[in-house]
């Protein structure tokens, strides 16, 4: 019998050396008598049948004394462990490399390449953690998520019967569907907003992490024109402006609520993220226009009903009208726009910036 050399191919990481020995059915017996130089005997089948093999290698540094190995039918897979964590430039002390031996090119990896495998598997640990502990430290994880995925439902049901039956109504009745809208969906919209009042307590109650400023000026900005101006005023509420209103409302509400649905459950379609991080960006504006127009459009009906007017000591006249109040709520909205338009840009850059990442 004779003892030949088998191909061994080679990739290393800061810590370790892989070697792949080409024998099928092999046996290893392996040792390092001398760091940094070791010696490997397999036995089994290579290019010219069972034979026994032999190779020795030696190393360009010091490596542990523990070998680990692994046979399988087709290959003899060795892992080193360096001495100390360091890239080498060549795996042996020669500079010419022994003529068995060839990268692995399955394992093979640049030296900025394994830094940033070590940097994942790193990040990866450290959110496996943090999801850990965080799942141990919260009991009621469970149903918070449960609650939070019924709610994002319910709107999501409530915001789709609206959009569907204007648009049902726009396409049978054409632009006459724009004057009763409000006797239609009035019922559900007064449902729907109600119930967004727990978009400013959830994040108060630790259930969601967002601001409460900005759901706070959502909530009272929409709530403020529902309740205030269309619900307070018979002659606004066949008005053509309450169907935008209604209309850019429900768009967004039927893409946000279902992205919440599947960010509840630890998913998400990238369509639908799509919508919900860019479709604010032509709606919110409109929606504070078409909002504005609904408060202009109240106030001479304000002036003549004197209704919510504030009573004056005699002498400064009768009454303060409510359009005064209204008028100073114009500003607000605008700045309103400002604050929740510079918050959504945020949340949006914040969502990409972490995609991109997690890309790479
Ligand atoms: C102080 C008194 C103020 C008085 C009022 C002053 C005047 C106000 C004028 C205001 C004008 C309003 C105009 C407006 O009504 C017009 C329109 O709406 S037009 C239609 C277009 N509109 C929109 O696009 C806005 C839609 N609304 C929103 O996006 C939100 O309401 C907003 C608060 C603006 C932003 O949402 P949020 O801050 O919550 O951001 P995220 O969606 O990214 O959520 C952050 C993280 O929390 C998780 N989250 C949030 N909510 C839920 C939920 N319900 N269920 C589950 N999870 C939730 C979300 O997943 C995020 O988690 P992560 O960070 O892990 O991704």
């Amino acid at each position: 019998m004779q003892i030949l050399t088998p191909h061994v191919y080679w990739a290393q990481r800061h810590g370790e050396i892989y070697l792949r020995v080409e024998l099928s059915d092999a046996k290893v017996r392996g040792h390092p008598p001398t760091a940094p130089s070791s010696c490997f005997h397999p036995y089994g089948h290579g290019a010219k049948g069972e034979n026994p093999y032999t190779f020795s290698l030696e190393f360009l540094e010091p490596v542990r004394p523990e070998i680990s190995h692994k046979s399988t039918q087709r290959q003899v897979d060795i892992k080193i462990k360096k001495q100390e964590e360091r890239w080498w430039d060549r795996l042996t002390l020669q500079e010419k490399k022994p003529l068995f031996l060839a990268p692995d090119f399955d394992r093979w990896l640049e030296e900025s390449d394994a830094e940033m495998e070590i940097q994942t598997k790193e990040e990866e640990k450290l959110n496996k953690i943090s999801v850990e502990s965080r799942v141990r430290k919260d009991p009621y994880l469970g149903l918070k998520k449960g609650y939070l995925f019924m709610y994002n439902l319910v709107q999501f049901l409530g915001f789709s019967w609206i959009f569907v039956n204007m648009t049902v109504r726009l396409f049978i009745l054409g632009q006459d569907s724009f004057y009763d809208t409000f006797h239609t969906t009035a019922d559900m919209m007064y449902f729907c907003q109600m119930m967004a009042v727990l978009e400013v307590i959830n994040p108060l109650l630790g259930l969601v992490r967002t601001g409460v400023f900005p759901a706070l000026i959502q909530v009272a900005g929409r709530n403020v024109i529902l309740f205030v101006i269309f619900g307070s005023l018979d002659d606004m509420q066949n008005k053509p402006v309450v169907f935008f209103v209604f209309y850019l409302w429900s768009t967004i509400e039927i893409f946000r609520y279902p992205f919440y649905m599947l960010a509840c459950i630890g998913t998400d379609w990238p369509m639908l993220t799509w919508f919900r991080y860019n479709l604010w960006i032509p709606l919110y504006p409109l929606g504070v226009v078409a909002e504005a127009v609904a408060v202009i459009q109240s106030l001479p009906i304000f002036d003549e009903t004197r209704l919510f007017s504030i009573p004056l000591p005699a002498g400064l006249g009768h009454s303060l009208s409510f359009s005064y109040t209204l008028q100073l709520y114009l500003v607000l909205m605008f700045l309103g726009l400002f604050i929740n338009f510079r918050h959504l840009y945020k949340l949006r850059q914040r969502r990409y910036r972490l995609r991109k990442r997690k890309a790479h």
